[in-house]
């Protein structure tokens, strides 16, 4: 048989300066290259299996699950294929089919698949209705309690620690302590948040929090993180009748090889940054700053914004698009001559983009790129 070419390069987004907030702080360190390299084999990592993933200690995974729980203040870590697989898995444990659990407004489409796979009916916290489409904590409280009222048990309620839309971070902390008050069981969705911002699970009473390597831990794809408070771990950790080592809701073993060696050796990096989360949020809001200094550029969200994921409207770049023969795809061309990219295609009425990890002038290049579109264009 003849196979197709199935175009395995992606040197312009590679190479590029990419906004798109989905991969900046997934790309991956000089270690976790490395690493790649050295374990890219598929079974790599289980050359000294000692019976379970989290219990190999050449490599170490064994330290490091130590290392990570530390570091987002959890009891216990295990890695999983993705933050929608730690959603799931906890889901589908602590619920029965038939049960309703409350989940933010802004969740993404993965909380909600999760919770139908297991069976699960879901109420919604609205967000604030408006620009800033902000999840308050009243609002939570408010759904909460109506939804005991109305239907009896709620056994689950899951936050969107930051989302994916308009990149709003919400109050973790309250919702722990509401969850805690109202006897709720907590989990937090963390995706676009550890590896990122600091994470204190334990401190701010969760009881469940996810993340995931491949979009905020450079980390290869794909690969999430579990972390679990004491009192679940018998249940969520339980191991199986037949295989009397393996976790049974982890189906033994989960991301193997390359997700978890590039998350290991890009970690003591991942540490360092965290605690730099507020340089770099000075950054992101400088950037917004001058790309909102252009006239029909406006964020989106909550402002400033506490997060380098940035919605903004743009009914300038939409109305250039109006009258310019490329029609919509004039931004993305003119931006890839520039040497930017992550911007989708034909999109010219309102886009997202994340700066994470650049440098200052690097920053100041991209807002001035769009100056220099706009002024180009406009009338
Ligand atoms: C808020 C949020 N949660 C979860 C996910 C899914 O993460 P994963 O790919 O690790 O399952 C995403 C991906 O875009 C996201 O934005």
């Amino acid at each position: 048989m003849e196979c197709h070419d199935y175009k395995l390069t992606r040197t312009m987004e590679r190479e590029n300066l990419n906004l798109n907030p989905l991969q900046r702080a997934g790309l991956l360190t000089p270690e976790a290259r490395e690493a790649l390299f050295e374990f890219g084999d598929g079974y790599s990592v289980c050359d000294y299996c000692a019976g379970r993933l989290d219990e190999v200690n050449k490599p170490g995974i064994e330290m490091f699950l130590e290392d990570l729980a530390k570091f987002i203040d959890a009891d216990y870590v295990r890695t999983t294929h993705g933050a929608r697989e730690g959603k799931y898995t906890v889901i589908n444990k602590i619920c029965e089919p038939g049960d309703t659990i409350v989940v933010d407004g802004n969740a993404h489409y993965t909380s909600y698949l999760a919770a139908e796979r297991a069976g699960v009916n879901v109420i919604k916290v609205p967000n604030s209705g408006d620009s800033r489409a902000e999840i308050t904590m009243d609002a939570y409280r408010e759904t909460l309690e109506n939804a005991i009222d109305e239907v009896g048990e709620i056994k689950l309620a899951l936050l969107t620690h930051v989302d994916g839309d308009y990149g709003n971070l919400t109050d973790a902390k309250g919702f722990g302590k509401l969850c805690k008050k109202l006897g709720v069981i907590s989990l937090l969705n963390s995706a676009y948040g550890m590896g990122r911002l600091p994470i204190k699970a334990n401190e701010w009473d969760i009881d469940f929090v996810v993340g995931s390597g491949h979009k905020s831990m450079s980390a290869s794809g794909p690969i999430g993180v579990l972390g679990i408070k004491e009192e679940f771990a018998e249940d969520m950790l339980a191991r199986s009748k037949t295989h009397t080592n393996k976790e049974v809701e982890l189906l033994g073993c989960t991301s193997r090889g390359a997700p978890i060696v590039t998350l290991m050796a890009s970690f003591p990096a991942v540490v360092e940054r965290v605690n730099r989360w507020d340089e770099e949020l000075a950054l992101t809001r400088k950037f917004v700053d001058n790309l909102t200094e252009i006239e029909g550029i406006t964020q989106i969200g909550v402002t400033p914004t506490e997060h380098d994921l940035v919605r903004f409207d743009t009914p300038i770049l939409n109305e250039i698009a109006k009258k310019h023969p490329r029609k919509g795809f004039y931004l993305y061309e003119e931006l890839k001559n520039k040497h930017i990219v992550g911007i989708k295609r034909g999109q010219t009425e309102w886009f997202k983009c994340s700066t994470y990890g650049m440098t200052e002038s690097q920053r100041d290049y991209i807002a001035n790129a769009f100056k220099e579109i706009v002024e180009k264009y406009k009338d």
